[in-house]
């Protein structure tokens, strides 16, 4: 070892960073039905795509897009496998990455909230029995928002269907997603909290985003202007 820089220096080991398509990680799933509309508005070249599409990566007029489960994203984005991505707010609140969060998209608004059975007494989360058990697949929101509340509670942590928890004697309590509130509603559940306000992100890789600042930055910008004219908030 002699302690010098490899022939061509940093400039060219990202050499092929700079030349690469640009790559986008999109969530597969109900997200890709208000981004795909919305990158079209930008401008963004895109293939026909569709739910039904079995293809992962798809490549169009200078762009990689990757179509990846919405808990994914953000792991793509933070390894640099992906530029850029689109992912859930409540998806970055539960896992932390190391990624810049860029924008607020506005679409796949949605609250996380705390819920219980119709028929419970509880009406306010401080409430809760010590020992009772909450179903979760935000194990980490939940843990933050339980010890904030200065509250020591068990969690459950499933991967679905979380509002059926309760009825089973699985949890006395649920931290889920909200929208319409159909899925409370008929599964007798009733809101004592909200934990936190979701929508769909724009996220990117910070290291990415400044060696290929020229090539992202047009880019970026109308999909900005895009979504403030769908009424995002940037
Ligand atoms: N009912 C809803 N209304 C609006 N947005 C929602 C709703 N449910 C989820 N979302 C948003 O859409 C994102 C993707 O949800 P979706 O149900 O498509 O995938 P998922 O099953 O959560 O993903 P994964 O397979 O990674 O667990 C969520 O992270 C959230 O930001
Ligand atoms: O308030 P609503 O409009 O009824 O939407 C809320 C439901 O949507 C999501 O579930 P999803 O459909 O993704 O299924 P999952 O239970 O498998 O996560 C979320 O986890 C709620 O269950």
């Amino acid at each position: 070892m002699t302690g010098e820089a490899p022939p061509g220096g940093a400039n060219a080991r990202t050499a092929h960073l700079r030349t690469r398509p640009l790559t986008l990680a999109l969530p597969k799933g109900r997200l890709l039905d208000e981004a795909l509309p919305l990158l079209g508005r930008a401008g963004f070249p895109l293939p026909p795509l569709n739910g039904s599409d079995r293809r992962l990566l798809v490549e169009e007029g200078g762009w990689r897009y990757l179509l990846v489960r919405p808990s994914d994203v953000p792991t793509y984005v933070e390894y640099g496998a992906a530029d850029v991505g689109l992912v859930g707010k409540d998806v970055l609140l539960e896992q932390e990455p190391s990624v810049a969060e860029l924008a607020d998209l506005g679409f796949g608004a949605c609250r996380l909230v705390v819920a219980v059975p119709g028929s419970s007494a509880i009406q306010e989360v401080d409430e809760l029995d010590f020992h009772s058990r909450v179903a979760t697949k935000y194990p980490r929101v939940a843990e933050r928002f339980f010890q904030e509340q200065g509250l020591s509670i068990e969690l459950v942590t499933l991967k679905g269907s979380i509002e059926l928890a309760p009825a089973m004697g699985l949890a006395e309590a649920i931290l889920d997603l909200t929208q319409t509130g159909r899925t409370l509603e008929e599964n007798r559940l009733r809101v004592i909290a909200e934990v936190a306000r979701s929508s769909a992100r724009l996220i990117a890789n910070p290291v990415r985003l400044r060696l290929r600042e020229e090539a992202l930055a047009p880019w970026l910008d109308r999909l900005l202007a895009a979504a403030n004219e769908g009424g995002g908030t940037p």
